[in-house]
Order: structure tokens, then C-alpha cells, then sequence
């Protein structure tokens, strides 16, 4: 499988009561937006040993990888979806037109698509992403991941799981 482009995050619609778990959130966001990589880089030319010294570094270079969520706008899934769109990556919540009161309140960022149940959800994630991680969560991101899990074991999609 070649780069992964779209990753599809399951997560808590709560937001759990250790600050760990928010923290967890925030961090995936940041990261599916951008990482940190060394890199070597020319620092120095040295007469004497009649060579280029190279130096190890770092600096950011840009991922943007794409969020497929589960839509709401609470709990962790709204950190995660808030910050990967702060960090201009397009982002896909996928939610089913029951749980609209329920897990979104107030904005919801990127682009939202409304589906008619929980099976409709679940199909159209893995249909859009190219990767699954689950982060922490309650019984609805384990019912996901698991499900996520049964499916490449049946050879219903081959796409890394993660968690
Ligand atoms: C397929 C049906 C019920 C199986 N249960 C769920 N399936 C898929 N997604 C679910 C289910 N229950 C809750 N969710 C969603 O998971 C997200 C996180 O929930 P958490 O409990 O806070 O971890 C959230 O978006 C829930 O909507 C019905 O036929």
C-alpha cells in the first residue's frame, strides 16, 4: 500500500476523565496534520579533512493527511476533528441522522455527511479511509475498532488497523 492519504479516526464522544486522554487526542490531530523528522543537512565545510561535515537537524515537514470521523462535535471526537482542520487538512464526519442531536452541539468543522444508520456510517469510513486508529474511547469506539478488526480478518478490506 502506497502513502495513506485518508485516516479514519475512532474515538470517545466523551471526553473521558483523565487529562491523558484529551492530550492523546490533540496529539493524533497534530500529527496527522504535520511531523517532526531528522534530517541531515549541510552544516560546515572543512578545509582540513577536505569533506563536508553533515550535522543531524530537524525540521517540520508537512503530512496533511485527511480525517474521516465519526462526525460529532463533543468528547474527543471533536478535539481531534478541530485539530486537524486548525491544521488545514480536510476533514469527513460521517454521522447518522439519530445521533445529529446527540454528538454534535454547536460547529462542526470540515464537511459533514449525513447518513441513515449506524451500519451506512461504519461502511462509509472504511470505505473513504485508507487507515484505522482508535483512540481512546467508551463501548461505541470499541464496537468500531473491533469491527474494523473483523473485517480484515475476513478479508472484507486490508487496510492497517492501529490502536
Ligand atoms: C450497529 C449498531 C450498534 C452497534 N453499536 C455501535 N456501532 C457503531 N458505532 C457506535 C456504536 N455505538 C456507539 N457508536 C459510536 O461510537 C462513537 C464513540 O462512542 P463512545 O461510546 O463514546 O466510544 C460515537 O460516535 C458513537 O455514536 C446499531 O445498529
Amino acid at each position: 500500500m502506497g502513502k495513506f492519504t485518508r485516516v479514519c479516526v475512532f474515538c470517545g464522544s466523551k471526553s473521558g476523565n483523565k487529562k491523558i486522554f484529551s492530550d492523546a487526542a490533540l496529539d493524533l490531530g497534530r500529527q496527522l496534520v504535520s511531523i517532526l523528522i531528522l534530517a541531515l543537512f549541510l552544516s560546515t565545510f572543512d578545509q582540513n579533512l577536505e569533506g563536508f561535515f553533515y550535522e543531524e537537524g530537524n525540521y517540520q515537514v508537512e503530512r496533511k493527511m485527511d480525517l474521516v470521523y465519526g462526525g460529532g462535535s463533543v468528547g474527543l471526537m471533536g478535539l481531534v476533528s478541530q485539530t486537524v482542520y486548525d491544521g488545514g487538512s480536510h476533514v469527513l464526519g460521517i454521522i447518522p441522522t439519530a445521533l445529529v442531536p446527540i454528538e454534535i452541539s454547536g460547529e462542526t468543522v470540515g464537511e459533514v455527511l449525513i447518513v441513515s444508520d449506524m451500519h451506512e456510517r461504519k461502511a462509509e469510513m472504511a470505505r473513504r479511509a485508507d487507515a484505522f486508529i482508535a483512540l481512546p474511547g467508551g463501548y461505541g469506539t470499541f464496537e468500531e475498532l473491533l469491527e474494523m478488526i473483523t473485517w480484515s480478518q475476513l478479508g472484507i478490506h486490508n487496510k492497517p488497523v492501529s490502536y
